[in-house]
Formats: structure tokens, sequence, C-alpha cells
């Protein structure tokens, strides 16, 4: 089973262990704030994926969706397992080049795709558009007519169907800005339209729920709702779809109250889903994809900070603060995300007291966790914070003029430095100096 946020490994020490690899001689080795990526973790959670597909016997394809957590060598690991990548933009398309991965296996989603990005998508050959929206689709004929190319799509469709998730990271529903509406007719036009390019192949259909998902029903309804229109669209246009993508979204644990399925789970019922489905139209069984993104890396990430001050409010609260904070992880600020820590140097020690996990930003919200129990803490203590290997890196920012830490990959003794710190020149590289 995967390593939960309570079973982490420690030597005899008392140190917190990321794969074979003391996390203590990773942060002196690397410095702090700095992410770990234990890729043991992140195989093995493409390898469920994979493994659940295989079990069901249908074609299918599982896209890692960059946007969590992207750079050459995390895309370089995703081609040796054998996914296909989901890309949103074209510095994602560009960093999938870069790593050498193949461009058949590309897939690009994106709300606002720019006519540079569609045209570099089209040069480099990519597999799909996951084309979003009409003007997407006059860009891109535009494109291949230019070109002179063609290309294969799936539509994105807005089921109407929510999760229970936060409302920023919620897609599915009617008031969405992603995707062709199914009930107001612009999912048929979008068909219809498709169908009649010939430049553009229309090779199925596309949706995603929502991100950080517990619950398997919203799949079972997005496809069942989807079906009764793509019945229709067969009766009218005689659209089959090849390709049905039912996206990402399949949540993880950050907490002990997190309660995450497996990825058989998702998979067995995205499938018999669409199997019932297809077989009540009689229709034929299209290939299956997905596009997890959180699942396949966030609980392999790890984020080390140097505990520097604290200031204690008696009967209000314990301030520690931390050498990072919503530079590196605007999770906690943005959504009211909750994590768990440890003192990677006394994981072995009995909590004292409740502290509360400040950043370094001048910003009152800028915190990371509100009541962790921790020994007593001491400047210089490393604290690991779990669960940090989605939309961390990825959503970094260089507030405050803040360097972006570097980020590490271990796999059971080795360990690697696959993206380097920024420093203070790489801050002011595109300034330039005031001349008028
Ligand atoms: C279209 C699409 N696909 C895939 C994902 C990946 O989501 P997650 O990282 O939650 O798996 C997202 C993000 O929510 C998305 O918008
Ligand atoms: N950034 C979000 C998820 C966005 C999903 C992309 N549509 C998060 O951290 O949870």
């Amino acid at each position: 089973m995967f390593m939960s946020v309570m079973t982490k490994k420690r030597n005899e020490q008392g140190h917190l262990m990321i794969g074979d690899i003391d996390a203590v001689r990773l942060a002196e080795q690397y410095q702090t704030p700095m992410f770990a990526y234990d890729v043991n973790a992140i195989r093995n959670k493409a390898r469920a994926f994979k493994r659940a597909f295989e079990q069901t016997g249908i074609d299918y394809q599982v896209a890692y969706a960059s946007k969590a957590f992207s750079c050459i060598a995390m895309v370089q690991l995703v081609h040796e397992e054998g996914l296909s990548l989901d890309v949103v933009s074209g510095g994602e398309l560009y960093t999938a080049i870069q790593a050498g991965f193949p461009m058949e296996n590309v897939h690009f989603n994106g709300n606002n795709k720019s006519r540079q990005e569609i045209r570099e998508a089209l040069q480099a050959g990519i597999g799909c558009f996951v084309v979003d929206n009409f003007h997407e689709l006059e860009l891109l004929e535009e494109e291949c007519e230019r070109l002179q190319t063609q290309t294969n799509i799936l539509l994105r469709i807005t089921p109407g169907v929510e999760g229970t998730t936060h409302s920023y990271i919620s897609t599915g529903g009617e008031d969405s800005k992603f995707g062709f509406d199914l009930f107001n007719g612009q999912a048929e036009a979008a068909v219809e339209q498709s169908l009649a390019v010939s430049s553009i192949q229309l090779q199925g259909l596309h949706f995603h729920i929502g991100s950080q998902l517990f619950e398997t029903s919203v799949l079972t309804k997005a496809i069942a709702t989807l079906y009764r229109h793509i019945e229709h669209w067969h009766t009218l246009h005689g659209f089959i779809p090849e390709v049905i993508n039912a996206g990402g979204g399949f949540g993880i644990s950050y907490t002990r109250y997190d309660e995450p399925l497996e990825p058989e789970a998702f998979v067995e019922t995205i499938v018999h889903s669409i199997r019932e489905e297809s077989g009540r139209c009689h229709l034929p069984l299209p290939e299956v994809w997905i596009e997890p993104g959180r699942s396949i890396v966030g609980e392999a990430g790890t984020t080390l900070y140097t505990i520097g001050s604290q200031k204690e409010i008696e009967h209000v609260r314990h301030y520690v603060s931390v050498d990072g904070g919503m530079t590196d992880n605007i999770r906690p600020a943005l959504y009211g995300a909750r994590y768990e820590a440890e003192l990677a140097n006394r994981v072995t020690q009995q909590n004292e007291k409740m502290y509360a996990v400040a950043g370094k930003a001048c910003e009152s919200g800028d915190m990371l966790i509100y009541d962790l129990p921790l020994p007593t803490v001491k400047s210089g203590d490393i604290l690991a914070v779990f669960s940090t290997g989605a939309y961390g890196y990825a959503m970094a920012s260089n507030y405050n003029r803040l360097p972006r830490p570097p980020v590490v990959f271990v796999e059971n003794d080795e360990h690697q430095l696959v993206v380097e710190s920024e420093n203070y020149a790489d801050l002011v590289r595109n300034d330039r100096p005031l001349t008028m």
C-alpha cells in the first residue's frame, strides 16, 4: 500500500528518511527550503493506475497532468513509466520537448490557448488538443490551414456535475470557465462544427469534474449524462467517440483525516460506467483516458524547511517561522488547505506543544499550518511538511523576491538535484535599469 502521511520511515538517529536517505542530510547538502521527491512513490502510483487499467482489459492512456509538477526530470520519469502527458501551456509543452518526450503522447488542455501556443503544438506534432471553446476551434482550423496539417481533438465538455471539493478547484459544474456546456447546446454545436472541418479529427470527448475528489459517484453520473447526449449526437450526426477522457482530480492524503480511494477504485468505476453506457447505446467501446496530476506526485513530495524565529502569545498561539512559506506552498493561503509536518531531526521525540507554522513572507495569511503538535521547537530544527509534491513547486512565486527552492529526486539510496535553486541574480535577470 502507499505510504500515508502517518507512516514515514525514520532511522536509528531519529531522523526522517526520504527513500533511503536521511532528510537532515538532504537539508544540509541542498539547503532549505527544498523539495524532496521519493521517486519510488511516483513510480508506484503511475504503475497502480496502469495496472488498474490492465485488469479491465480496455485500451487506455494515463496522461500525467504536468501542471501538478513539471520539470525536465519529472517529464522523463513520466516517459520511463510509459504514461502520456497533459500540458496546459506553451511552457509545459516546451519542457516536454526539452525532456525528449514523444510528442504523439502529448495532450494539450486549457481554456485560452494562444494562437502561438497552438502553432507551436501543431509544429511539434502533439497527439491531440483538448479543445475548450469555439475561439480555439477557429484558431485551430486556421493554423491547420496555414501549416497544411491535420490534428486530432477531443472536445472538453462541462457535464454539469460537481464534486465535493473547494469551489476554486471544481470545474465540472455549469458555472465554469472551462468547456462546452451540455445543456445549452454548446457541446452539440461544437460536435457539429468539428465534424465539418476536414483538418480536424474529432476523436472523442473529455470532461474533468474537479480536483481532490474522494468519491466515484460523480464520475458515474458525469458519464451517464454524457452518454445521453452522445446517443443523440450519434443519431443526428453519426458521431461515434473513439476516446472518452474522464480527466483527473483523484484525491490524496494531506492529513490523517483524508481517506483517499485507491487508483483501482476510480479506474474501475470509470471503465465500468463507460462499458455500461456504450453498451446501452449500442456504440463501440471507446479507449478510456484519464489525466491524474496530484495523485501521481502529491504524496511523493516533502518540503524541508529550517525553523528560525518564534513568537509565543500566551493563551493565543505559539508561532514558529520557517525559511519559506506561501512562496513555495500557496495552497493553505489560497484554499485553506491543511498539511501535517514533523521535525525531521527529531521524529521520535514526544510532541509537547501546539505550534502555528508561519512562512517568512510579509503577509499575515502566510501560514502553513495553524495547529501542529511538535516537541519543543528550537531554531535550527528541520521541519518536514508532507504531501507537498503537487501544486507546491508548480505554484511557487518570487513574492518578496524570494528565490524558488531547489528540487531533489531521491530513489532508494541515490539522490539528484533536478531543479537548481534560484539565486539573487536569477531574480534580476529580466530587470532593465531605468534609462528614461
Ligand atoms: C483538465 C484537467 N485535467 C487534469 C487535472 C489534474 O487534476 P489533479 O491534479 O487533481 O489530478 C486538472 C486539474 O484539476 C484539470 O483541470
Ligand atoms: N492548484 C490546485 C489544483 C488545480 C487543479 C487544476 N485544474 C490545487 O492545488 O489543489
